[in-house]
């Protein structure tokens, strides 16, 4: 018979639990107040700091001040105990918005945008998500799995436990179906959770005009992958489409965006990154959980949004890298909508470490720190349905614990 109990982390300085009464998600100004246990030297702290407990299924079976812990719990049901004395437990972070299975490396591209190429100028010259698509096609499983996992490693290291994953360079049947395929090899060896969305509509395919894929979609695509959903071969959480100008107009991501929530896919796309096209509208009319990018969101697109609770996916590193006006992030917050964050990992935005987006959102998008951490958090959580057991630290959630070598 094993122990009791996987992992007790006990002393820490401060506990950040996020929130500390089920939330599922914050908004406005309880983005800003955290729930945080202090110990010793702040506030109302015991001596001996706080505690967090692991059961054998990893799951959080109590959390307190650290004598209480130690006095209702017998050492020896424990497999593994850490000193966190001086240091600080969060919630493993959370990122919302992930493109990280491809292949082919888009460096030229970026010395083009830092000759002043935009990122639809290179897109509409045949590069971008079309180079890459062309790599990715070549690139057997093994290879993609490969990259993926070394990918995934580094954003683990910066303290990731549940990631969103998209396809969306096959842009065809079986290249779509192969990136899934490879985001479900990866669920089974990385220490991470994965959400994993199909994103057929993240270009219209050279071979294919937008009203052509956009049938494709509808016809083959959505019933072959629910098809393999059925048998048990895939799972896949979320539907995505790149709503833009020059890309999928509202009215083709609307039925390609139905087409998938009617096959059990929660709502989770791209709109508003470059045009303004009222797709933030669309998605708080069709329900959708979380909307990404909204650079150009309308005041009337931050109200339908607040209104059907329908999650804002920042991503400052997009807006950083390619020059961009950023998000209207504060009037979001101040308008009742939930703001999470997304490091946006793809060939032309390479960054794997949630932390670093969190500094840029405060930096670029003048979030506040608690803020940042809520939407890194809770909050993509909640962007991906899993804030049931994810993204605070709360008795009966998973323990997925980021010790910080600080001690706040
Ligand atoms: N905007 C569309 N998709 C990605 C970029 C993908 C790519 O350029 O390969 C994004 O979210 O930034
Ligand atoms: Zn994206």
């Amino acid at each position: 018979m094993g122990r009791k109990f996987k992992l007790l982390v006990e002393h820490a300085r401060q506990i950040v639990q996020v929130c500390a009464g089920g939330e599922r998600v914050l908004c406005g100004d309880s983005m800003k107040s955290l729930a945080v246990l202090e110990g010793e030297g702040g506030e109302g702290g015991g001596s001996g700091g706080y505690s967090v407990l692991v059961d054998r299924d990893g799951i959080i079976a109590d959390i307190g001040k650290s004598d209480e812990i130690a006095a209702k719990y017998n050492r020896e049901d424990i497999d593994n105990i850490i000193d966190a004395t001086g240091k600080c437990v969060i919630p493993g972070l959370v990122d919302a918005h992930t493109h990280a299975v491809w292949a082919g490396d888009r460096v030229h591209e970026f010395a083009m945008k830092l000759a002043g190429a935009s990122y639809m100028d290179v897109h509409r010259m045949g590069g971008g998500i079309h180079f890459t698509v062309k790599y990715t096609r070549a690139a057997n499983e093994d290879t993609l799995l490969s990259l993926l996992l070394n990918r995934m490693r580094q954003m683990s290291q910066s303290g990731t436990t549940l990631v969103e994953c998209k396809s969306g360079y096959g842009l065809d049947l079986e290249n779509e179906v192969k990136m899934l395929r490879v985001i479900e090899e990866a669920r089974k060896v990385v220490p991470m959770e994965i959400s994993s969305t199909y994103c057929g509509a993240h270009a219209v395919p050279k071979e294919k005009t937008s009203a052509q894929a956009t049938q494709d979609i509808l016809d083959r695509q959505i019933p072959h992958i629910v098809s393999l959903v059925k048998a048990g071969q895939l799972q896949v959480d979320n539907i995505d489409v790149f709503c833009e100008k020059g890309v999928f107009d509202v009215v083709q991501s609307r039925a390609i965006l139905q087409a998938g929530r009617d096959a059990g896919m929660q709502i989770n796309f791209h709109g508003e990154e470059l045009n303004r096209l009222h797709s933030a509208e669309m998605g708080a009319e069709l329900g959708a959980l979380a909307i990404s990018h909204l650079e150009e969101v309308s005041p009337e697109g931050i109200s339908a949004m607040a209104r059907a609770g329908t999650v804002a996916v920042a991503l400052p590193t997009t807006a950083y890298m390619l020059r961009l006006r950023p998000p209207p992030v504060r009037d979001m917050i101040e308008g009742g909508v939930a703001v999470a964050l997304g490091s946006d990992f793809n060939p032309n935005a390479h960054c794997l470490a949630m932390p670093v987006v969190m500094n840029l959102a405060c930096v670029v998008l003048h979030m506040s720190m608690p803020e940042a951490l809520a939407a890194s958090t809770i909050n993509a959580a909640h962007a991906l349905g899993q804030s049931a057991m994810h993204g605070s630290l709360e008795r009966g959630k998973w323990g997925n614990l980021v010790l910080l070598g600080a001690p706040t």
